[in-house]
């Protein structure tokens, strides 16, 4: 089996798509997912992606896949704000993780402008559509690629 990385999406990301199109565009979940795969793919890896409503289970999907993964990128929907539960599962995971945001948070109501993940993953990617799922799947392939590379010297 290829290394792989995983994918998840929380409370109401099933729902991109058709939940308020002029927030979060037209484009559903398994579109994300598959354009997700032909990056991770093109790289020699493999995608693992979940979406839950509920907190516990995204803390039980960290738990079981973060050690087969080489990397996460994680939409938290609005666990982003209050999601302690996930945050400790990000650290405990200890593999780099990507936070992903459709929306520019920062610029919508002031109760979404508190990210608590924000020092526990590498980096986010606010307010660029779907296109911050692609970019932090490329951003993870190439540094999976790099290290793997300075290994077999
Ligand atoms: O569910 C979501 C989606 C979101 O994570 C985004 O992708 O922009 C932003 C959150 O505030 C919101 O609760």
């Amino acid at each position: 089996m290829h290394p792989q990385v995983l994918l998840l999406n929380g409370p109401n990301l099933n729902r991109l798509g058709q939940r308020e199109p002029h927030i979060y565009g037209t484009t559903t979940l398994s579109d994300v997912e598959n354009r997700v795969r032909a990056i991770v793919e093109r790289h020699g890896l493999h995608l693992v992606s979940k979406q839950s409503n509920h907190e516990g289970d995204l803390v039980d999907i960290l738990q079981e896949e973060a050690p087969d993964s080489v990397g996460a990128i994680i939409n938290p929907g609005a666990l982003a704000h209050y999601g302690y539960a996930l945050r400790d599962a990000v650290v405990d995971a200890a593999i780099p993780v990507i936070e992903v945001h459709i929306s520019n948070v920062h610029k919508r109501e002031p109760f979404r402008h508190h990210l608590v993940l924000a020092d526990v993953v590498v980096g986010q990617i606010v307010g660029l559509g779907i296109q911050g799922y692609l970019l932090a799947a490329e951003f993870l392939c190439a540094e999976w690629s790099r290290k793997s590379a300075s290994k077999s010297f």
